[in-house]
């Protein structure tokens, strides 16, 4: 019997989970949106099955409704889905990035015979949209739920199991406050703090450009995620504000510390901070995806030819290795340029650099 899933919102996360799910034996994906000009780009992309702008074609028959739409909206939903006759049995539940709130208001729903269990995808990245989509974004990611209590373990397990075996993540149970304050501290505050940066040095940037020139790899990579999308991040920041105000606290004393640090010279303070932060960070699992995904990139040198940087690209594509970015480090008349190509999978980053080999390509890991 075919299971009907409704996707609501197809962008970077629904999009991904309903690339997971479209094409699988016996699932049906539909996805809704309320833009009209979206429903071509769902079809030409193939991303679902079957597009609509009507909520109830979308809900009426589904087995299971994801809320893949901003933190702001999942409430809207929510509200607008309790109101329809939904399937007997029908599982909804969301990937908003925090959890407290949401469970919150699903628990003051009449939801009559359907079930609400929250969800997050602990995998993401700084894109926005369908365009960024990808069936392999949460492999080998937690995916967290948050079920209430009064929801039967068979009706968990039925999300669980589809979600295991499409989007092959990991399953963990957590319980909703835990979760927004874990969150909060391993990815609010980074995005906050990275965006506090970068417009710190973009104010210098304004006064000298050399700022932005000599901003190389490393401040780069720390940034990366202060280009995340501002109504997506909006959302989850003012949603989790009292959390994030704490850790914010927690992180001037330690701004402070170090202003102390320097202040009285204390070189051995100094390095205790470093040694400290070395030994934890040191034991992080190294494999799995985190929340705060990595690139993995490669350097190569290329002559400064028209048409190269197609060149290498196109090869690379042809081979079926996804690209995530391209950039030109250097490049001056008579000094060979290096490219800089970043890839989410590294075994993308490893088949291209053999490619490149093989062709002569002097390549850096
Ligand atoms: N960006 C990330 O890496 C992660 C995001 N999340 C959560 O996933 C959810 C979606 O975020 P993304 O996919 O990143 O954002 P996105 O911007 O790529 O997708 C949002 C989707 O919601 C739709 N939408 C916006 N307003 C709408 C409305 N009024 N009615 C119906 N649909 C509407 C948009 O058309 C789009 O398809 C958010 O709740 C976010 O907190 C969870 C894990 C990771
Ligand atoms: O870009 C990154 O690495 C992220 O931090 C992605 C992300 C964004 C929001 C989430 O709730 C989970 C993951």
């Amino acid at each position: 019997m075919t299971t009907k899933i409704a996707i609501f919102g197809v962008g970077l996360i629904g999009g991904s989970l309903a690339l997971c799910f479209k094409g699988k034996p016996d699932l049906y994906v539909t996805g809704y949106t309320h833009l009209p000009e979206l429903i071509h780009t769902y079809q030409e992309r193939e991303v679902v099955d079957h597009a609509t702008l009507s909520i109830e074609e979308a809900a009426l028959d589904a087995d299971f409704i994801f809320l893949c739409v901003p933190v702001s909206l999942i409430g809207t939903y929510l509200d607008k889905l309790s109101h329809l006759p939904l399937k007997q049995g029908c599982i909804i539940t969301d990937v908003g990035s925090t959890k407290a709130s949401v469970i919150a208001h699903a628990a003051q729903l009449n939801l009559d015979s359907v079930y609400f269990i929250g969800g997050h995808p602990m995998a993401g990245s700084e894109r926005a949209g369908v365009g960024a989509a990808s069936a392999l974004l949460f492999e080998n990611a937690y995916y967290v739920l948050t079920p209430p209590e009064n929801v039967p373990q068979d009706v968990i397990d039925r999300l669980g199991n589809l979600l295991e075996q499409t989007t092959r993540a990991q399953i963990v149970k957590v319980e909703p406050v835990m979760h927004d304050e874990i969150v909060g501290a391993i990815s609010h505050l980074p995005h906050v703090i990275a965006v506090a940066l970068v417009n710190q040095i973009r104010q210098y940037n304004q006064e000298n450009p050399l700022y932005r020139m000599l901003a190389a790899g490393g401040f780069r990579d720390i940034t990366r995620i202060a280009s995340s999308d501002p109504i997506v991040w909006r959302d989850i920041l003012l949603n989790n504000r009292h959390i994030v105000l704490s850790l914010l606290e927690d992180w001037n004393s330690g701004v402070a510390e170090f202003i102390e640090l320097l202040q009285q010279q204390d070189s051995r303070g100094i390095e205790e901070q470093f040694e400290k932060a070395g030994a934890f960070r040191d034991q992080l699992p190294e494999r799995r995806k985190g929340m705060i995904a990595s690139l993995y990139d490669l350097y190569l040198e290329v002559p400064d030819h028209p048409g190269i940087i197609g060149k290498i690209t196109t090869e690379i594509g042809n081979q079926g290795i996804n690209i995530s970015n391209v950039q030109i480090v250097e490049s001056r008349e008579e000094v060979p340029g290096v490219m800089r190509l970043s890839f989410r999978q590294e075994h993308d980053m490893e088949k291209a650099k053999i490619m490149l080999q093989d062709q002569q390509y002097s390549v850096f890991v």
